[in-house]
């Protein structure tokens, strides 16, 4: 089961690497570890389990993280509403590719954290607001998708990851919470 010791903070190198494509039909090996990287958001998000097991609560993991540099990822995203319990995102994702992206840009008004980045960041992590994402499911199928706002935020966060990317590579060195014309500010 994975746990936050598992889990390799700013400065080891595999951060920095772009990782490499998972070769297809999947692996055993492969999809044990996108179940084991969803059991973790599970986990992280059930206020006991993470309580018990020292998780910090997180809605998407890449295998980089793991020091595992293949282009894996998991995402679940809480609808955040009690009455409808259902995720408004949950997937293992294997080589997810951005394929097309919207013009609008958007960020998360009070920034973005990761797991790896044992401090706050302050500053708007922009990104693109809508996104069509191709991927490689954990039955082997692939998949077209097409996401927007919170849930396309935290895809092109755990895609970010596959190539290296942290989060404050993005926010404006000069004035963090500078924002060009149009940004949409998710709240
Ligand atoms: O890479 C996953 N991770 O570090 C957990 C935090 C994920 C995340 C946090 C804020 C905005 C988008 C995504
Ligand atoms: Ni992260």
């Amino acid at each position: 089961m994975i746990t936050m010791k598992d889990i390799i903070r700013e400065g080891n190198p595999t951060l920095r690497e772009v990782a490499e494509e998972v070769v297809l039909p999947l692996s055993d090996e492969d999809i044990k570890l996108g179940e084991e990287m969803m059991e973790f958001l599970h986990n992280s998000q059930d206020p006991v389990k993470a309580e018990e097991l020292g998780l910090r609560g997180g809605v998407g993991l890449a295998a980089p993280q793991l020091d595992i540099s293949k282009r894996i990822i998991a995402v679940h995203v809480p609808s955040g509403d009690l009455e409808n319990p259902e995720p408004t995102l949950s997937a293992v994702m294997y080589n997810p590719k951005i394929l097309s992206h919207s013009v609008q840009d958007a960020c998360l008004g009070e920034g973005e954290g990761c797991l790896s980045v044992d401090r706050e960041v302050p500053g708007y992590v922009v990104r693109h607001n809508k996104i069509t994402l191709s991927y490689v499911d954990a039955s082997g199928v692939k998949q077209k998708i097409r996401l927007k706002n919170y849930e396309a935020i935290v895809v092109q966060h755990e895609i970010d990851h596959l190539n290296g990317v942290m989060f404050y590579d993005h926010i404006n060195q000069e004035n963090p919470y500078a924002l060009k014309d149009g940004v949409l500010v998710i709240e």
